[in-house]
């Protein structure tokens, strides 16, 4: 048991799907998961373990933000020895090729957080990205699955609500979607040498206003999260 993570070493398999939404934890578990066990419910930040296609993995609620994640990545990591991390999250979309409900690979991650600043120091702008073999892997998987996937880079803002962010710039530069976590991910997974790969579904349009319910964000994101396990068992290192 760690201080956040109601699990024994060995409950949690060393892949794990990380949703920032516990309810889509449960949801994925639930539904593609055979004897799926929950084995956290500490703070309602609901974590699984069960077999998907004969495979052992797991799922595990993160939060939203940053700091939230980097709790549960970081425990998932030392405590019980868990070394590749898919994030299967919500995002809006930015850039106008960017359409509601696209599945989008996260290449690398920019963010406006301090962690990468608090972790080198002034003068380093240090650019997390994406486990290459992890992110190949999910590209060549959607499209022998007909699953139409856009791949680049990530905006994780410290902030959901923040109207005084230049949006239109990062999107200039090719951003592609925005959301709270990746470039934490991809720190952290850079740190503890593991691999992580940061899968999107577009929920909101920043340029058409255009949003998603939040029953739609716990239970409606299948083409992602098929992608994701089969990405993940075709992966596995055990
Ligand atoms: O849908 P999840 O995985 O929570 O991800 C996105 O949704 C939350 C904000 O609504 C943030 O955590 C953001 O990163
Ligand atoms: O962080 C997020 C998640 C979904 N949609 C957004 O606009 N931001």
């Amino acid at each position: 048991m760690s201080t956040h993570i109601g699990a024994n070493r060995g409950d949690i398999a060393s892949t794990v799907l990380m949703p920032g939404d516990p309810l889509r934890a449960k949801y994925i578990a639930e539904t593609y998961l055979d004897n799926p066990v929950c084995y956290s419910s500490v703070r309602n930040m609901l974590g699984f373990t069960g077999t998907y296609k004969g495979h052992k993995i797991s799922v595990q609620g993160a939060g939203m933000g940053i700091p939230s994640l980097a709790i549960y990545t970081t425990e998932m990591i030392k405590e019980f020895g868990v070394d590749t991390i898919y994030r299967v999250g919500s995002c809006g979309g930015m850039s106008p090729d960017v359409k509601m409900r696209d599945i989008i690979l996260g290449q690398a991650g920019t963010t406006d957080s301090s962690i990468i600043a608090n972790t080198f120091g002034p003068g380093v702008y240090y650019s997390p990205i994406a486990d290459f073999e992890l992110l190949d892997s999910a590209y060549q998987t959607a499209k022998a699955n007909d699953v139409d996937v856009k791949v680049g880079n990530i905006f994780a803002a410290d902030r959901f609500y923040n109207d005084e962010l230049d949006m239109q710039k990062l999107t200039d530069y090719g951003v592609l979607a925005t959301e709270m976590e990746t470039a934490g991910l991809y720190l952290l997974a850079a740190k503890y040498h593991i691999r992580a790969l940061t899968i999107l579904t577009v929920s909101d349009h920043l340029q058409t206003g255009e949003s998603l319910s939040a029953k739609d964000r716990e239970t409606s994101f299948d083409e992602m999260i098929r992608l994701s396990l089969d990405t993940a068992i075709a992966n596995m290192q055990d």
